[in-house]
């Protein structure tokens, strides 16, 4: 079940393409990891991949077929990314926030540290940390069979980052998910990825 993105192109505006005639493809299981200079394109990648935005060029398929999720269904892949405070309603309790997407199980809440009471709370009353718990937690408990995690840890301390990834790596190797991880950071993407790609390399 790879996910493909095929002669992709896509620009904001007319005039300038941030990016065309560029091939990715993810198998499952696969950790990779995509580092490329700031204003590249890594982010607008991410959000065609999981089917934020639709390309202007070219194909996104999983398993041969065009990304979609099944009626009612969350999306097969799922986004995360470094700001979660943009992710999450403000006005909903975080509750609701994790029940939108099928509320995850109690082991992976446990695994990813967050606490019951976190859920009657706003995003406002969290941490940066904490909310990015939750918001791997959403992704998570919507089964994906991708995640796209663009910059999701940058913002946090060494530790969550290390308790974050390790509870994604296992959750993906269980699940036989596949992992984009964009980052700056080439050693982190060293110490978690199988595989990385040069966005020089990806996109000619
Ligand atoms: N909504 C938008 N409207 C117009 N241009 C945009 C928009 N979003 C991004 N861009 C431009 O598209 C290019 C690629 O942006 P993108 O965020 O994908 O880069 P990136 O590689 O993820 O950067 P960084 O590593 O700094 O996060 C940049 O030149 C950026 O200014």
């Amino acid at each position: 079940m790879p996910l493909e993105g095929t002669g992709l192109g896509y620009r904001y505006t007319k005039e300038h393409w941030v990016f065309r005639k560029l091939d990715i493809r993810v198998k499952p299981g696969e950790v990779v990891g995509l580092v490329g200079p700031s204003g590249c394109g890594k982010s607008t990648l991410g959000k065609l991949l999981a089917g934020h935005q639709a390309p202007r060029e070219g194909s996104i398929l999983l398993n041969g077929v065009p990304v979609q999720a099944a009626k009612g269904m969350p999306n097969p892949v799922q986004l995360v990314l470094q700001h979660p405070e943009q992710a999450v309603n403000p006005k909903w309790k975080l509750g609701r926030t994790l029940e939108e997407a099928g509320m995850p199980d109690k082991i992976l809440l446990r695994e990813l540290a967050v606490e019951d009471a976190w859920l009657n709370r706003y995003p406002n009353e969290l941490s940066g940390g904490e909310l990015q718990r939750i918001c791997v937690a959403r992704a998570l408990g919507a089964v994906p069979r991708y995640l796209i995690a663009d910059e999701m840890t940058t913002m946090l301390d060494a530790i969550t980052q290390a308790q974050i990834w390790y509870t994604v790596l296992q959750w993906a190797k269980q699940h036989q998910a596949g992992i984009l991880a964009v980052t700056h950071d080439a050693a982190l993407a060293g110490r978690l990825c199988g595989r990385i790609l040069n966005w020089q390399e990806l996109a000619g």
